[in-house]
């Protein structure tokens, strides 16, 4: 076992029924942020290549409670269908990602920042002192190299997130799109996550020219 690679004592497997189907919830421990992660398995992936995959960073407001303001929500379901759709592939859900790496609370700092002072999602955070993104994608390679995933086609529009894991020795051989629809809500978010942060959303050029 490399220094950093998963302890099989820090792994728990358990089947988890879906209304989506049937997938496999492997919960982590991760060994170098000291978080716990779950990857969620759907189908057969040891040694296949491109499995379709999904890192999803952590938004308890948009996944748990259907918040509006960003897209995350809607894109944890799309992901989990296109898996099932699919018949294989890997969702890795990231804790520790919320807010891009600043937490929960510093988060809806941000938030509230931007309703104050129309600020977008960047300033907001540059406003209080904080980093605009202190994400870590260390923990989703290494489950992926655990689950005997080394090559993936990662459902991302951002580029640096398919760096990311490929700095981790995560073979990304394509992005696959996730775009969600555009909302009255999330136009400003998308916006900037286009404009300011390099994220490729070309349906947006529809709706904003
Ligand atoms: N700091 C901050 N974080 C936010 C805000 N809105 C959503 N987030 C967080 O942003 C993270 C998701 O990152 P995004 O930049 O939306 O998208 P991404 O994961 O980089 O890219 P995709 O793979 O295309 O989804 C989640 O952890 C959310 O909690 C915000 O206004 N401020």
């Amino acid at each position: 076992m490399s220094e950093h690679s998963m302890d099989p004592a820090s792994v728990a497997e358990s089947e988890l029924a879906t209304r989506r189907g049937t997938f496999r919830a492997v919960a982590f421990r991760d060994p170098v942020d000291d978080q716990e992660h779950v990857a969620l398995v759907f189908g057969e992936v040891l040694g296949f290549e491109e499995v379709l995959v999904r890192a999803h960073s952590e938004c308890l407001t948009g996944d748990a409670f259907g918040a509006l303001r960003c897209e995350c929500g809607d894109q944890l379901g799309a992901a989990l269908d296109a898996i099932v759709r699919e018949g294989r592939g890997v969702l890795v859900y990231l804790r520790g990602h919320e807010g891009r790496g600043i937490g929960l609370v510093a988060k809806v700092r941000t938030l509230a920042l931007q309703d104050r002072l129309g600020l977008d999602t960047v300033d907001s955070a540059t406003e209080l002192g904080l980093p605009v993104d202190v994400r870590d994608y260390g923990p989703a390679a290494r489950v992926l190299l655990y689950l005997g995933v080394r090559s993936v086609r990662l459902m991302s529009n951002n580029p640096d997130k398919a760096r990311a894991l490929d700095e981790y020795g995560i073979k990304v051989m394509g992005r696959v799109p996730l775009l969600m629809p555009a909302r009255a809500e999330n136009l400003a978010y998308l916006t900037a996550k286009r404009d300011r942060l390099g994220h490729d959303l070309p349906h947006l050029d529809e709706t904003l020219g």
